[in-house]
């Protein structure tokens, strides 16, 4: 396709409605692990977002804004909306990331790629381990892709039209890890023993693939915390180091130490609270059912875009969670006189310290994680914290004594 072409189908499209994708390269590189023949154009599929709900042209996108016509404040109705993803050209290329040292999770690898090559004719990515893992099986996947270097990563989602996940929520975690602009669509398959955000069922792979690949397919826009950490914030405010991106939440605790930690926070400007106790969770509301559910902090849809404060066993007795707006900074402090160090982690891995006067910040990130719902997002969550944590699983009480006389008539 020439380039006039593509700009046209931009123009006459991404600038009109929705949120649309439209990416093509041309890559010429040579690489030698692959032997697809790489002078031909690659194409980004193209796919178009658009809310819809139950009985409305599905094809419009209604943007999220306040009114205030004529004195009138309305909003615009969004919050029953379901997104979803369709097709605008087909999608070319999958990344299969799968959970190490999993003897299923391997056989289903291989399974799946075997079958998204023969029967899909698409082009498949998988990380060098897996690569090798599938040549030590069969000389046969010489045709999986991969990449060298970090480098290569940054790059992945100009290639790639479709993330697969085999394994539970930390290989979610680790799938949006792996992306620090924007992420493509994740088909996320349960292969854990929990499966929060993994609502797609192994066995029946093909029937799951073959209707995501035909879309639509109903997305759940999960977003992620952007945190910098500031060392010695007080003297250098902009010297930060390189941001890192979560999915489920930055928790800031005492680590090794025994004291109590001492943490001032503030939201914007203003002073919010110090929390001396074991240290705090700052969750997505995707994260909400993971630490910060388990340090007492309120579930919420992760379609909800919010910044839920949880504190970690804090030494007051009235000291309640929080869920602040999504468009607010945080800022965490140890201040000069903190008796320890603190530590930050990043969804439970990355740990780093913060020495007294440093500063974490922590706001909403412009890139969200879409990953593909079962049914829709709402279905999908209800079922998460039913079927995984057993929410309100309670037998029935039963009634079998006298009734009412007014109930008797009725009848
Ligand atoms: N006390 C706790 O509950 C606790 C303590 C430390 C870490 N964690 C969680 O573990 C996460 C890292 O997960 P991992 O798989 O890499 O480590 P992991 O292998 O230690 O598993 C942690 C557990 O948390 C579950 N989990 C992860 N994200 C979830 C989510 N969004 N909703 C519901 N459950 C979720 C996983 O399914 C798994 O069962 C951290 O982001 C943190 O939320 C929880
Ligand atoms: N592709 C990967 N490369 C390296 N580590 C990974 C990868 N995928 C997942 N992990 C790590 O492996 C660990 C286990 O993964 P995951 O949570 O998906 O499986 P699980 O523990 O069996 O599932 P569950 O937590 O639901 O029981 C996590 O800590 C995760 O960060």
């Amino acid at each position: 396709m020439q380039q006039n072409e593509l700009d046209k189908i931009f123009d006459e499209c991404c600038m009109k409605h929705g949120i649309c994708s439209h990416e093509v390269l041309r890559d010429r590189g040579s690489d030698s692990s692959s032997n697809v023949d790489r002078s031909k154009m690659m194409r980004k599929a193209s796919f178009k977002l658009s809310w819809w709900c139950k009985g409305e042209n599905g094809d419009q996108h209604k943007h999220d804004i306040v009114s205030f016509e004529k004195g009138n404040i309305t909003t615009a109705e969004r919050s029953s909306k379901q997104i979803s993803l369709k097709w605008e050209s087909d999608p070319q290329t999958v990344l299969i990331l799968t959970k190490p040292n999993s003897v299923s999770v391997r056989i289903l690898c291989a399974q799946m790629v075997r079958w998204l090559k023969e029967k899909k004719k698409l082009n498949i990515y998988v990380e060098p381990r897996v690569r090798a893992e599938l040549l030590t099986e069969s000389s046969d996947f010489n045709y999986v892709q991969t990449w060298k270097d970090d480098q290569e990563i940054l790059l992945l989602h100009t290639k790639v039209d479709l993330v697969i996940t085999l394994g539970g929520d930390g290989t979610v975690l680790w799938a949006a890890s792996m992306f620090k602009g924007p992420v493509p669509p994740i088909v996320p398959f349960s292969l854990g023993s929990l499966g929060f955000m993994t609502p797609f069922h192994s066995e029946h792979f093909k029937e799951c693939l073959d209707s995501v690949l035909r879309g639509p397919v109903s997305i759940t826009l999960r977003h992620r915390l952007l945190c910098r950490v500031i060392r010695d914030a007080a003297k250098n405010e902009y010297e930060t180091e390189e941001p890192l991106l979560v999915l489920n939440e930055v928790t800031i605790d005492r680590g090794i130490s025994s004291y109590l930690t001492n943490l001032e926070c503030y939201c914007d400007n203003s002073f919010v609270t110090c929390v001396q106790g074991d240290g705090l969770i700052l969750s997505t509301t995707s994260g909400s059912t993971a630490y910060s559910l388990a340090a007492g902090g309120s579930m919420v849809h992760p379609q909800v875009p919010g910044i839920l404060f949880t504190p970690i066993c804090p030494h007051s007795l009235s000291f309640r969670p929080l869920i602040l707006p999504e468009h607010v900074t945080l800022r965490i402090v140890v201040p000069f006189n903190s008796r320890s160090p603190a530590w930050a982690s990043f969804d439970g891995k990355d740990r780093k310290q913060l020495a007294a006067g440093d500063a974490l910040l922590c706001s909403m990130a412009p890139c969200p994680v879409p990953t593909a719902c079962q049914v829709d997002s709402t279905s999908d969550f209800l079922s998460s914290i039913q079927d995984g944590l057993h929410w309100n699983l309670r037998k029935t009480q039963s009634f079998d004594g006298p009734r009412e006389l007014q109930d008797i008539i009725q009848i």
